[in-house]
């Protein structure tokens, strides 16, 4: 019997790193039950797992025990049942790059992106990247926005691949950690992986995936060690990562400047949109609540999905 974490998957295999660093190949014993959570496929990359070896020569287990999950990413099953497509599992952080130009990333984009994230409780830190391309002036229009999120608990970060800012402190803020990386295309996540981590090709022969220009149809998500102990989890069904089975009242619950406030609408469930006595719409009014995320916040109950 070994303890393993899943850092691969491709649906009925999988990659199991034990504690001693060797991977094997893996699969779930015939009849295995996961109570709880009703998803498409019944593991996912992070996962912590008992396995029993098979073979020792072909390199083969049998995974017969999950442990349970501190938390997990998933999003609507691609063939529209009922059911989740689980993408990870007990990820600490995730790490959200964007661009405010070449090119940029909406608000409403990363609004959406905390918000998903709020609701599987996974914090988040914003790094903007690419800040070599801006001048001074560009470089203080950041500034509003980077305490706009910082002041609602969100980390910030400035980096560059290019002048190596930001670069030493984001390997710090990853370190010892399973961190989830995303940003749409273009912002230059797979330069900022390869920077942080110079040697992950030679460590896992797998940064293809990172650099992965194509459609990405695959669906499972992948995990890299960059250092012991310190894994990064690339998947590609993220800018799919939807609100998944949010009710409109659940809707500002993730956003922690309208959470606090709740409370103190006249209605229970108030959507503070045009309610009499809305505590949020009050706060929107005042200045206290940023009209972009109320703004995103709208979208949101709109079905307005900011993928773009
Ligand atoms: N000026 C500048 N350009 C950068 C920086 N990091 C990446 N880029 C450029 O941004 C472009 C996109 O970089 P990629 O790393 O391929 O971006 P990606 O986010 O992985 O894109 P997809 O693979 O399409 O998801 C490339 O031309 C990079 O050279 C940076 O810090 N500064
Ligand atoms: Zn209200």
């Amino acid at each position: 019997m070994a303890k393993g974490l899943i850092i691969r998957s491709t649906g009925s295999w999988y990659d199991v790193r034990d504690e001693e660093g060797h991977i094997w190949q893996a699969r779930l014993k015939g009849k295995f039950k996961i109570k709880g959570l009703q998803t498409s496929n019944p593991l996912a990359v992070g996962d912590r797992v008992s396995m029993e070896i098979e073979s020792e020569t072909e390199n083969t287990a049998v995974i017969d025990r999950i442990e349970d999950r501190e938390n997990y990413i998933a999003r609507a099953s691609v063939h529209k049942t009922a059911q989740a497509h689980l993408l990870a599992a007990n990820l600490d952080q995730a790490l959200l790059i964007v661009t405010l130009d070449f090119p940029r990333t909406s608000l409403g984009f990363i609004d959406r992106f905390l918000v998903s994230a709020e609701s599987f409780r996974i914090p988040v830190t914003i790094a903007f990247h690419k800040q070599d391309i801006f001048d001074e002036e560009g470089r203080d229009q950041h500034q509003p926005i980077m305490d706009l999120y910082a002041g609602l608990g969100y980390g910030t970060i400035r980096t560059s691949a290019f002048t190596g800012e930001g670069i030493d402190e984001l390997r710090a803020f990853l370190r010892g950690k399973i961190t989830l990386i995303s940003g749409h295309s273009g912002v230059g996540k797979s330069t900022l992986v390869n920077t942080v981590a110079p040697g992950l090709e030679l460590r896992t022969g797998e940064v293809s995936t990172f650099a992965n220009k194509g459609v990405h149809t695959t669906t499972f998500a992948e995990m890299f060690e960059i250092e012991p102990d310190t894994f990064l989890i690339d998947t590609p069904g993220i800018k799919e990562l939807g609100l998944i089975d949010m009710e409109p009242a659940e809707i500002s619950h993730y956003f922690p400047e309208m959470r606090e406030l709740l409370n103190e609408c006249r209605f229970h469930n108030c959507l503070h949109i045009n309610e009499p006595a809305c505590a949020v719409r009050d706060a929107v009014e005042e200045g206290r609540i940023a009209a972009s995320r109320y703004h995103s916040y709208l979208g949101m109950l709109e079905g307005n999905d900011n993928r773009r």
